[in-house]
Protein backbone atom coordinates (compact mmCIF):
# COMPACT_ATOMS: atom_id res chain seq x y z
CA UNK A 1 0.00 0.00 0.00
CA UNK A 2 1.47 3.61 -0.60
CA UNK A 3 2.48 6.08 1.98
CA UNK A 4 -0.52 8.25 0.67
CA UNK A 5 -3.02 5.76 0.32
CA UNK A 6 -2.31 4.48 3.46
CA UNK A 7 -2.70 8.22 4.84
CA UNK A 8 -5.52 8.64 3.69
CA UNK A 9 -7.23 5.44 4.99
CA UNK A 10 -6.20 6.24 8.61
CA UNK A 11 -8.48 8.87 8.07
CA UNK A 12 -11.35 7.51 6.15
CA UNK A 13 -10.83 3.90 7.06
CA UNK A 14 -13.53 1.38 6.44
CA UNK A 15 -16.75 1.50 8.57
CA UNK A 16 -17.97 -2.28 8.56
CA UNK A 17 -21.36 -2.46 10.52
CA UNK A 18 -21.14 -3.64 14.46
CA UNK A 19 -21.29 -7.23 15.57
CA UNK A 20 -24.58 -8.20 15.73
CA UNK A 21 -26.25 -8.77 19.16
CA UNK A 22 -27.90 -11.73 19.47
CA UNK A 23 -31.72 -11.78 20.46
CA UNK A 24 -31.02 -14.29 23.21
CA UNK A 25 -31.89 -13.04 26.53
CA UNK A 26 -28.65 -12.13 28.27
CA UNK A 27 -26.60 -13.10 25.13
CA UNK A 28 -22.93 -11.26 25.34
CA UNK A 29 -22.49 -10.67 21.62
CA UNK A 30 -22.73 -7.56 19.88
CA UNK A 31 -20.15 -4.68 20.28
CA UNK A 32 -18.09 -3.65 23.59
CA UNK A 33 -20.03 -0.40 24.28
CA UNK A 34 -17.64 2.36 25.50
CA UNK A 35 -18.66 5.60 27.51
CA UNK A 36 -16.00 7.94 27.27
CA UNK A 37 -14.77 10.32 30.31
CA UNK A 38 -14.06 13.44 29.53
CA UNK A 39 -14.43 15.10 25.92
CA UNK A 40 -10.50 14.57 25.72
CA UNK A 41 -8.21 16.09 22.95
CA UNK A 42 -7.04 12.68 22.38
CA UNK A 43 -10.15 10.73 22.27
CA UNK A 44 -10.65 11.20 18.88
CA UNK A 45 -8.18 9.92 17.43
CA UNK A 46 -7.06 7.30 20.49
CA UNK A 47 -11.01 5.64 20.80
CA UNK A 48 -13.36 7.07 18.09
CA UNK A 49 -11.96 6.86 14.79
CA UNK A 50 -10.63 3.14 15.95
CA UNK A 51 -13.89 2.45 16.99
CA UNK A 52 -14.96 3.48 13.44
CA UNK A 53 -13.51 0.63 11.86
CA UNK A 54 -13.67 -1.86 15.03
CA UNK A 55 -17.33 -4.42 14.46
CA UNK A 56 -16.67 -5.22 18.06
CA UNK A 57 -16.68 -1.34 19.77
CA UNK A 58 -19.08 1.00 19.81
CA UNK A 59 -19.09 4.60 21.95
CA UNK A 60 -21.95 4.72 22.84
CA UNK A 61 -21.98 8.09 25.35
CA UNK A 62 -19.35 11.24 26.15
CA UNK A 63 -19.57 12.84 29.71
CA UNK A 64 -18.04 15.85 30.32
CA UNK A 65 -17.93 17.90 33.30
CA UNK A 66 -20.18 21.11 31.10
CA UNK A 67 -23.00 19.36 29.38
CA UNK A 68 -22.45 22.11 26.28
CA UNK A 69 -19.24 20.42 25.95
CA UNK A 70 -20.55 17.14 25.81
CA UNK A 71 -22.97 18.08 23.31
CA UNK A 72 -20.56 19.58 20.96
CA UNK A 73 -18.14 16.99 21.11
CA UNK A 74 -20.76 14.19 20.12
CA UNK A 75 -22.02 16.09 17.61
CA UNK A 76 -18.43 16.72 16.17
CA UNK A 77 -17.35 13.59 16.33
CA UNK A 78 -20.67 11.56 15.80
CA UNK A 79 -21.10 10.01 19.60
CA UNK A 80 -24.60 8.92 20.37
CA UNK A 81 -25.09 10.49 23.58
CA UNK A 82 -23.93 13.52 25.52
CA UNK A 83 -24.66 13.68 29.05
CA UNK A 84 -22.94 16.37 32.23
CA UNK A 85 -20.61 14.33 34.38
CA UNK A 86 -18.89 11.37 34.75
CA UNK A 87 -21.07 9.33 37.38
CA UNK A 88 -23.92 9.59 34.54
CA UNK A 89 -21.54 7.60 32.11
CA UNK A 90 -20.50 4.87 34.74
CA UNK A 91 -24.00 4.68 35.85
CA UNK A 92 -25.54 4.18 32.29
CA UNK A 93 -26.56 0.59 31.05
CA UNK A 94 -25.53 1.06 27.82
CA UNK A 95 -21.56 1.15 28.72
CA UNK A 96 -19.87 -1.73 29.47
CA UNK A 97 -16.28 -0.17 29.46
CA UNK A 98 -15.43 3.33 29.79
CA UNK A 99 -12.26 4.77 27.76
CA UNK A 100 -10.24 6.93 30.94
CA UNK A 101 -8.67 10.01 29.04
CA UNK A 102 -8.44 12.31 32.58
CA UNK A 103 -5.77 14.02 33.78
CA UNK A 104 -3.07 11.80 35.33
CA UNK A 105 -3.82 12.92 38.78
CA UNK A 106 -7.84 11.20 37.99
CA UNK A 107 -6.86 8.21 36.81
CA UNK A 108 -6.88 6.52 40.39
CA UNK A 109 -10.21 8.08 41.63
CA UNK A 110 -12.61 7.23 37.88
CA UNK A 111 -11.10 3.89 37.19
CA UNK A 112 -11.63 3.00 40.64
CA UNK A 113 -15.64 4.29 40.62
CA UNK A 114 -15.53 3.14 37.26
CA UNK A 115 -14.65 -0.89 38.16
CA UNK A 116 -17.12 -0.29 41.06
CA UNK A 117 -19.86 0.58 38.91
CA UNK A 118 -19.02 -2.54 37.14
CA UNK A 119 -17.12 -1.49 34.20
CA UNK A 120 -14.22 -2.32 32.25
CA UNK A 121 -11.39 0.46 31.75
CA UNK A 122 -9.28 1.33 28.85
CA UNK A 123 -6.86 3.84 30.95
CA UNK A 124 -4.68 6.56 29.61
CA UNK A 125 -0.97 6.49 30.33
CA UNK A 126 0.41 6.78 32.76
CA UNK A 127 -1.99 4.90 34.75
CA UNK A 128 -1.74 6.79 37.59
CA UNK A 129 0.40 9.22 39.59
CA UNK A 130 1.84 6.34 42.11
CA UNK A 131 2.78 2.71 41.67
CA UNK A 132 0.69 2.12 45.06
CA UNK A 133 -2.42 3.54 43.42
CA UNK A 134 -1.75 1.02 39.94
CA UNK A 135 -1.60 -1.88 42.49
CA UNK A 136 -4.85 -1.06 44.03
CA UNK A 137 -6.45 -0.54 40.83
CA UNK A 138 -5.20 -4.00 39.39
CA UNK A 139 -6.08 -5.67 43.06
CA UNK A 140 -10.29 -4.52 42.35
CA UNK A 141 -10.00 -4.86 38.42
CA UNK A 142 -9.35 -8.72 40.06
CA UNK A 143 -11.95 -9.04 42.92
CA UNK A 144 -14.29 -7.41 40.19
CA UNK A 145 -13.09 -10.01 37.22
CA UNK A 146 -13.24 -6.36 35.07
CA UNK A 147 -10.71 -5.71 32.35
CA UNK A 148 -8.03 -2.46 33.06
CA UNK A 149 -5.67 -2.30 30.24
CA UNK A 150 -3.20 0.79 30.95
CA UNK A 151 -2.96 2.62 26.93
CA UNK A 152 0.64 1.97 26.05
CA UNK A 153 -0.63 2.13 21.99
CA UNK A 154 3.10 1.65 20.68
CA UNK A 155 3.30 -1.80 22.07
CA UNK A 156 0.01 -3.52 20.02
CA UNK A 157 1.78 -2.12 16.79
CA UNK A 158 3.60 -4.85 14.54
CA UNK A 159 6.72 -1.94 14.52
CA UNK A 160 7.74 -2.04 17.96
CA UNK A 161 6.92 -6.10 18.45
CA UNK A 162 9.45 -6.52 15.65
CA UNK A 163 12.21 -4.72 17.14
CA UNK A 164 11.65 -6.39 20.48
CA UNK A 165 11.31 -9.80 18.62
CA UNK A 166 14.71 -8.67 16.45
CA UNK A 167 16.44 -7.79 19.97
CA UNK A 168 14.99 -11.12 22.22
CA UNK A 169 15.90 -13.62 19.07
CA UNK A 170 19.48 -13.54 20.41
CA UNK A 171 20.66 -12.77 16.62
CA UNK A 172 22.64 -9.29 17.62
CA UNK A 173 23.58 -11.21 21.05
CA UNK A 174 22.72 -9.70 24.06
CA UNK A 175 21.56 -6.16 25.00
CA UNK A 176 24.11 -3.90 26.33
CA UNK A 177 22.37 0.12 26.08
CA UNK A 178 19.33 1.51 25.15
CA UNK A 179 18.92 5.03 23.91
CA UNK A 180 15.41 6.64 23.73
CA UNK A 181 14.33 9.80 23.16
CA UNK A 182 10.46 11.04 22.89
CA UNK A 183 10.82 15.30 22.40
CA UNK A 184 8.10 18.01 20.79
CA UNK A 185 9.09 20.94 20.07
CA UNK A 186 8.30 24.52 21.85
CA UNK A 187 4.42 25.66 21.18
CA UNK A 188 2.45 21.93 20.76
CA UNK A 189 1.72 22.00 24.45
CA UNK A 190 1.02 25.27 25.84
CA UNK A 191 1.79 26.46 29.49
CA UNK A 192 -1.36 26.02 31.00
CA UNK A 193 -1.90 22.06 29.76
CA UNK A 194 -2.56 19.51 32.20
CA UNK A 195 1.02 18.37 31.43
CA UNK A 196 2.56 21.35 33.44
CA UNK A 197 -0.28 20.74 36.43
CA UNK A 198 1.75 19.30 39.39
CA UNK A 199 -1.69 18.70 41.16
CA UNK A 200 -2.61 17.03 37.76
CA UNK A 201 0.30 14.74 38.03
CA UNK A 202 2.17 16.31 35.34
CA UNK A 203 5.49 16.53 34.43
CA UNK A 204 7.51 14.97 31.19
CA UNK A 205 8.72 12.22 33.35
CA UNK A 206 5.10 11.19 33.59
CA UNK A 207 3.90 12.35 30.25
CA UNK A 208 6.66 11.22 27.66
CA UNK A 209 8.92 9.74 29.95
CA UNK A 210 6.51 6.70 30.68
CA UNK A 211 6.77 5.94 27.14
CA UNK A 212 10.59 6.07 27.00
CA UNK A 213 10.68 3.90 30.22
CA UNK A 214 7.83 1.54 28.98
CA UNK A 215 10.21 1.04 25.75
CA UNK A 216 12.96 0.59 27.63
CA UNK A 217 12.03 -1.96 30.11
CA UNK A 218 10.04 -3.60 27.19
CA UNK A 219 13.38 -3.94 25.09
CA UNK A 220 15.56 -4.53 28.46
CA UNK A 221 13.19 -7.54 29.39
CA UNK A 222 13.06 -6.79 33.26
CA UNK A 223 12.96 -4.33 35.86
CA UNK A 224 15.41 -1.89 36.10
CA UNK A 225 17.60 -1.71 39.64
CA UNK A 226 18.52 2.26 39.87
CA UNK A 227 18.53 5.20 38.14
CA UNK A 228 21.93 6.23 37.59
CA UNK A 229 21.01 9.66 36.83
CA UNK A 230 17.62 11.93 36.57
CA UNK A 231 18.33 15.52 35.27
CA UNK A 232 15.04 17.73 35.00
CA UNK A 233 14.62 21.01 33.39
CA UNK A 234 11.65 22.57 35.12
CA UNK A 235 8.83 24.42 32.99
CA UNK A 236 7.83 27.41 35.28
CA UNK A 237 9.92 27.07 38.23
CA UNK A 238 8.41 30.31 40.11
CA UNK A 239 4.46 28.38 39.33
CA UNK A 240 5.28 24.78 39.34
CA UNK A 241 8.45 23.90 41.42
CA UNK A 242 8.26 20.17 40.74
CA UNK A 243 7.21 20.14 37.17
CA UNK A 244 9.80 19.43 35.00
CA UNK A 245 9.55 20.06 31.54
CA UNK A 246 12.51 18.20 30.14
CA UNK A 247 14.30 14.61 31.86
CA UNK A 248 17.04 12.76 31.04
CA UNK A 249 17.29 9.88 32.89
CA UNK A 250 19.46 6.44 32.87
CA UNK A 251 18.39 3.22 33.84
CA UNK A 252 20.34 -0.19 35.37
CA UNK A 253 18.81 -2.50 34.38
CA UNK A 254 20.21 -6.23 36.58
CA UNK A 255 22.46 -8.46 35.06
CA UNK A 256 20.82 -11.90 33.76
CA UNK A 257 22.73 -14.94 34.45
CA UNK A 258 25.80 -15.63 32.30
CA UNK A 259 26.13 -11.49 32.39
CA UNK A 260 28.94 -9.84 33.48
CA UNK A 261 26.75 -6.24 33.97
CA UNK A 262 23.47 -5.34 33.53
CA UNK A 263 22.25 -2.87 30.25
CA UNK A 264 21.64 0.67 30.68
CA UNK A 265 18.42 2.73 29.29
CA UNK A 266 19.34 6.17 28.76
CA UNK A 267 16.10 8.36 28.12
CA UNK A 268 15.38 11.94 27.19
CA UNK A 269 12.38 13.21 27.08
CA UNK A 270 11.10 17.09 26.40
CA UNK A 271 8.18 18.46 26.23
CA UNK A 272 8.66 21.88 24.82
CA UNK A 273 12.46 21.63 23.16
CA UNK A 274 13.38 25.36 22.61
CA UNK A 275 14.52 26.88 19.11
CA UNK A 276 17.17 27.04 17.48
CA UNK A 277 19.10 29.85 15.09
CA UNK A 278 18.09 33.64 15.57
CA UNK A 279 16.29 34.19 18.13
CA UNK A 280 15.29 30.71 18.46
CA UNK A 281 12.51 30.63 16.38
CA UNK A 282 13.51 27.78 14.18
CA UNK A 283 11.67 24.49 15.78
CA UNK A 284 13.52 21.75 16.49
CA UNK A 285 12.29 18.47 15.22
CA UNK A 286 10.30 15.98 17.11
CA UNK A 287 12.49 12.74 18.35
CA UNK A 288 10.65 9.33 18.49
CA UNK A 289 13.28 7.07 18.68
CA UNK A 290 14.58 3.96 20.16
CA UNK A 291 17.96 2.63 19.37
CA UNK A 292 19.35 -0.82 21.49
CA UNK A 293 23.09 -1.09 21.18
CA UNK A 294 24.04 -5.22 21.90
CA UNK A 295 27.25 -7.02 21.86
CA UNK A 296 27.45 -8.41 18.08
CA UNK A 297 24.83 -5.50 16.49
CA UNK A 298 22.75 -2.83 16.95
CA UNK A 299 18.69 -2.35 16.14
CA UNK A 300 16.90 0.65 15.86
CA UNK A 301 13.07 2.04 16.00
CA UNK A 302 12.49 5.62 14.52
CA UNK A 303 9.37 6.29 15.15
CA UNK A 304 7.70 3.89 17.86
CA UNK A 305 4.77 6.37 18.69
CA UNK A 306 2.86 6.66 15.09
CA UNK A 307 4.25 4.03 13.01
CA UNK A 308 1.96 3.49 10.95
CA UNK A 309 2.73 7.08 9.10
CA UNK A 310 5.82 5.90 8.68
CA UNK A 311 8.74 4.18 10.52
CA UNK A 312 12.29 1.90 9.99
CA UNK A 313 13.63 -0.64 11.79
CA UNK A 314 17.46 -0.60 10.93
CA UNK A 315 19.39 -3.77 12.25
CA UNK A 316 23.09 -3.74 11.91
CA UNK A 317 24.47 -7.04 12.91
CA UNK A 318 27.49 -9.36 11.79
CA UNK A 319 25.38 -10.32 8.21
CA UNK A 320 25.28 -6.93 7.43
CA UNK A 321 23.09 -4.05 7.26
CA UNK A 322 19.01 -4.08 6.92
CA UNK A 323 16.00 -1.87 7.39
CA UNK A 324 13.02 -3.11 7.75
CA UNK A 325 8.96 -2.03 8.18
CA UNK A 326 6.05 -4.01 9.79
CA UNK A 327 2.49 -2.45 9.39
CA UNK A 328 0.43 -6.09 10.21
CA UNK A 329 1.55 -9.09 11.60
CA UNK A 330 1.41 -11.06 8.26
CA UNK A 331 -1.62 -13.60 8.07
CA UNK A 332 -2.76 -11.96 11.50
CA UNK A 333 -5.14 -9.59 12.49
CA UNK A 334 -4.46 -6.23 11.03
CA UNK A 335 -3.97 -4.09 8.23
CA UNK A 336 -1.62 -1.59 6.68
CA UNK A 337 -4.04 1.68 7.77
CA UNK A 338 -4.61 0.12 11.40
CA UNK A 339 -3.04 2.86 13.94
CA UNK A 340 -1.57 2.18 17.06
CA UNK A 341 -4.69 2.78 18.68
CA UNK A 342 -6.78 0.62 16.57
CA UNK A 343 -4.48 -2.48 17.48
CA UNK A 344 -4.68 -1.60 21.25
CA UNK A 345 -8.44 -1.48 20.76
CA UNK A 346 -9.10 -4.83 18.98
CA UNK A 347 -6.70 -6.10 21.78
CA UNK A 348 -8.87 -4.63 24.62
CA UNK A 349 -12.10 -5.70 22.77
CA UNK A 350 -11.08 -9.42 22.47
CA UNK A 351 -9.83 -9.38 25.85
CA UNK A 352 -13.13 -7.90 27.57
CA UNK A 353 -15.18 -10.33 25.27
CA UNK A 354 -13.01 -12.89 26.68
CA UNK A 355 -11.29 -13.86 23.87
CA UNK A 356 -6.59 -14.48 23.52
CA UNK A 357 -5.90 -10.66 22.42
CA UNK A 358 -2.55 -10.47 20.00
CA UNK A 359 -0.90 -8.53 22.69
CA UNK A 360 -1.09 -7.30 26.20
CA UNK A 361 0.00 -5.09 29.11
CA UNK A 362 -0.53 -7.04 32.52
CA UNK A 363 -1.35 -5.32 35.87
CA UNK A 364 2.07 -5.89 36.74
CA UNK A 365 3.95 -4.40 33.40
CA UNK A 366 1.74 -1.39 34.64
CA UNK A 367 2.78 -0.83 38.27
CA UNK A 368 6.21 -1.77 37.22
CA UNK A 369 6.32 1.28 35.05
CA UNK A 370 4.95 3.86 37.28
CA UNK A 371 7.88 2.28 39.87
CA UNK A 372 10.38 2.74 37.53
CA UNK A 373 9.00 6.68 36.75
CA UNK A 374 8.98 7.13 40.42
CA UNK A 375 12.33 6.19 40.91
CA UNK A 376 13.24 8.79 37.85
CA UNK A 377 11.31 11.39 40.41
CA UNK A 378 12.64 10.25 43.34
CA UNK A 379 16.37 10.59 42.24
CA UNK A 380 15.47 13.89 40.59
CA UNK A 381 15.12 15.40 43.86
CA UNK A 382 11.44 16.41 42.54
CA UNK A 383 10.05 14.01 44.19
CA UNK A 384 7.10 11.16 43.58
CA UNK A 385 3.49 13.33 42.45
CA UNK A 386 0.60 13.19 44.58
CA UNK A 387 -0.93 10.41 45.49
CA UNK A 388 -4.80 10.43 45.11
CA UNK A 389 -6.81 11.23 48.44
CA UNK A 390 -9.77 9.44 46.79
CA UNK A 391 -10.98 6.47 49.20
CA UNK A 392 -13.74 3.69 47.38
N1 LIG B 1 -2.18 7.60 24.19
C1 LIG B 1 -1.78 8.75 23.69
O1 LIG B 1 -1.25 8.82 22.59
C2 LIG B 1 -2.03 9.99 24.45
C3 LIG B 1 -2.42 9.90 25.75
N2 LIG B 1 -2.68 11.02 26.46
C4 LIG B 1 -3.12 10.89 27.84
O2 LIG B 1 -4.51 11.16 27.88
C5 LIG B 1 -4.83 11.94 29.01
C6 LIG B 1 -5.51 13.21 28.56
O3 LIG B 1 -4.69 13.96 27.73
P1 LIG B 1 -5.34 15.12 26.79
O4 LIG B 1 -6.39 14.53 25.95
O5 LIG B 1 -4.22 15.80 26.12
O6 LIG B 1 -5.95 16.05 27.90
P2 LIG B 1 -7.02 17.23 27.91
O7 LIG B 1 -6.32 18.48 28.25
O8 LIG B 1 -7.87 17.18 26.71
O9 LIG B 1 -7.85 16.82 29.21
C7 LIG B 1 -8.62 15.65 29.25
C8 LIG B 1 -9.91 15.89 29.96
O10 LIG B 1 -9.67 16.09 31.33
C9 LIG B 1 -10.84 16.63 31.89
N3 LIG B 1 -10.55 17.29 33.14
C10 LIG B 1 -11.10 16.93 34.31
N4 LIG B 1 -10.65 17.71 35.29
C11 LIG B 1 -9.80 18.57 34.75
C12 LIG B 1 -9.05 19.63 35.26
N5 LIG B 1 -9.05 19.93 36.56
N6 LIG B 1 -8.31 20.33 34.40
C13 LIG B 1 -8.27 20.04 33.09
N7 LIG B 1 -8.99 19.03 32.54
C14 LIG B 1 -9.75 18.31 33.37
C15 LIG B 1 -11.46 17.49 30.80
O11 LIG B 1 -12.75 16.92 30.73
P3 LIG B 1 -14.12 17.68 30.41
O12 LIG B 1 -14.25 17.44 28.96
O13 LIG B 1 -15.05 16.97 31.29
O14 LIG B 1 -13.96 19.12 30.75
C16 LIG B 1 -10.67 17.16 29.56
O15 LIG B 1 -11.49 16.89 28.47
C17 LIG B 1 -3.54 12.10 29.79
O16 LIG B 1 -3.47 11.09 30.76
C18 LIG B 1 -2.45 11.90 28.75
O17 LIG B 1 -1.27 11.39 29.30
C19 LIG B 1 -2.64 12.24 25.85
C20 LIG B 1 -2.24 12.38 24.56
C21 LIG B 1 -1.82 11.26 23.77
O1 LIG C 1 0.73 10.23 25.05
C1 LIG C 1 1.26 11.14 24.49
O2 LIG C 1 1.78 10.92 23.25
C2 LIG C 1 2.17 11.95 22.43
C3 LIG C 1 2.64 13.15 23.16
O3 LIG C 1 2.70 14.22 22.26
C4 LIG C 1 1.75 13.54 24.31
O4 LIG C 1 2.30 14.60 25.07
C5 LIG C 1 1.51 12.40 25.19
O5 LIG C 1 0.55 12.70 26.18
Amino acid sequence: MSILLRAWTIFHPPTPGKTPISPEPGSKTGPVRIGLLGAANIAPIALLLSARSCPDAEVTVVGARSLQKAQAFAKRHGVGRAVQGYEAVLSDPEVDAVYNPLPNGLHYEWTMKALQAGKHVLLEKPATNTPGEAERIFAFAKEKGLVVLEAFHYQFHPAAQRLHAIVSSGELGRVQKITAHLTAPSGFIKPDDIRFQYALGGGAAMDMGCYVTSISRYLAGREPVEVIKAEPVLQDPGREPLVDRRMEFTYLFPALEGEERGPTAECVCDLSLPGWGPGGLLPRWPEMSVRVLCEAGEAGLNNFVMPVFFHSISVRSAKGRRTERAFTFGKGEGEQWWTTYRYQLQAFVDKVKGREPQHWITGEDTVGNMRAVQMVYEKSGLGARPESDFEL
